[in-house]
C-alpha cells in the first residue's frame, strides 16, 4: 500500500486558504479540521467555509470533525463533497449507523481515536470503516509532539486489518514529521497527517515528497 500524505490546513494561513490549498497540490489529500469548541477546547470552521474549500482545492478533501454530536452534523460534509469524513468515536452515539451513512452519500468513513481510547472494542467493526485515524496527539491544536505510545494502538489496528483481509487505511496525526514518520509508517500507518512540518517548510513540495519517501521505505 502506498503512504498518502495529507498536509494539515490548521496550520495554513486562514486568510489565505485558497492560495495555501494551492502550495499542497502534489498531496495526495488536504486535511481539514473541523473544531466546534465543545469536543475539543478549540473553533477553527464549519460547513459554509468547507464548501467552499471543497470547491477551490486542487486536492480531495479529507475531513477531521474534532466536534460533538458527529451523528448530526458530519453528513453534511459527505454532502459538500468531502473525499473521507472521520467522526470520533468519543463523540459518535451511533458509529455503525453513521458510517454507512456517509458511505451511501459517496464519502470514504473514517472513525478517529484519541490517544488515549482503546481500538478493542472497534476491531469488530472495522469493515464498516475506510479509514481508522489514530491521533498522535490530543486533538485540538497543531504543534504539538508526536505521542510515542500510540504506536502499540497502530500495530494492533494493521494486524487487525491483514487478519481479516481487508482494505482499511490507518492514518496518524499529529507531530507526524521526517523526524517521526518512519516510526509511524513502521508501525503500519499509511496515511500521514502533517500540519507545522509541511506548512513551515521552506519549500512545500520538497517537503510533501520528503515524507513520502520516507513513508514508503516503510510501506505495508
Ligand atoms: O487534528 C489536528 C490537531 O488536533 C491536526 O491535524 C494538526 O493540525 C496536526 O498538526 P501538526 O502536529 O502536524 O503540526
Amino acid at each position: 500500500m502506498s503512504a498518502l500524505i495529507a498536509p494539515s490546513i490548521l496550520s495554513a494561513d486562514f486568510a489565505n486558504l485558497e492560495r495555501d490549498l494551492g502550495a499542497i497540490a502534489t498531496a495526495d489529500y488536504a486535511h481539514v479540521d473541523v473544531m466546534d469548541n465543545h469536543f475539543v477546547p478549540n473553533l477553527t470552521l464549519g460547513l459554509p467555509i468547507f464548501e467552499r474549500l471543497v470547491q477551490v482545492s486542487p486536492v480531495p478533501i479529507d475531513a477531521h470533525l474534532m466536534i460533538a454530536d458527529p451523528d448530526r452534523w458530519a453528513p453534511g460534509y459527505a454532502e459538500a463533497g468531502a473525499a473521507s469524513v472521520t467522526f470520533h468515536a468519543e463523540a459518535a452515539t451511533a458509529p455503525v449507523r453513521l458510517a454507512r451513512e456517509l458511505r451511501r452519500l459517496g464519502s470514504r468513513a473514517g472513525l478517529a481515536l484519541r490517544p488515549a481510547t482503546s481500538v478493542e472494542p472497534f476491531l469488530d467493526l472495522l469493515p464498516e470503516f475506510d479509514m481508522l485515524l489514530v491521533m498522535t496527539v490530543e486533538p485540538g491544536f497543531g504543534g504539538q509532539s508526536f505521542i510515542e505510545g500510540t504506536l502499540p494502538k497502530i500495530r494492533r489496528i494493521r494486524d487487525a486489518v491483514s487478519e481479516a483481509g481487508l482494505d482499511v487505511w490507518i492514518q496518524v496525526d499529529g507531530g507526524v514529521s521526517r523526524a517521526t514518520i518512519e516510526r509511524a509508517a513502521e508501525a503500519g500507518a499509511n496515511v500521514f497527517v502533517a500540519g507545522s512540518a509541511v506548512y513551515g517548510a521552506e519549500n512545500i513540495p520538497e517537503e510533501i515528497a520528503a515524507l513520502r519517501a520516507l513513508a514508503e521505505g516503510h510501506a505495508h
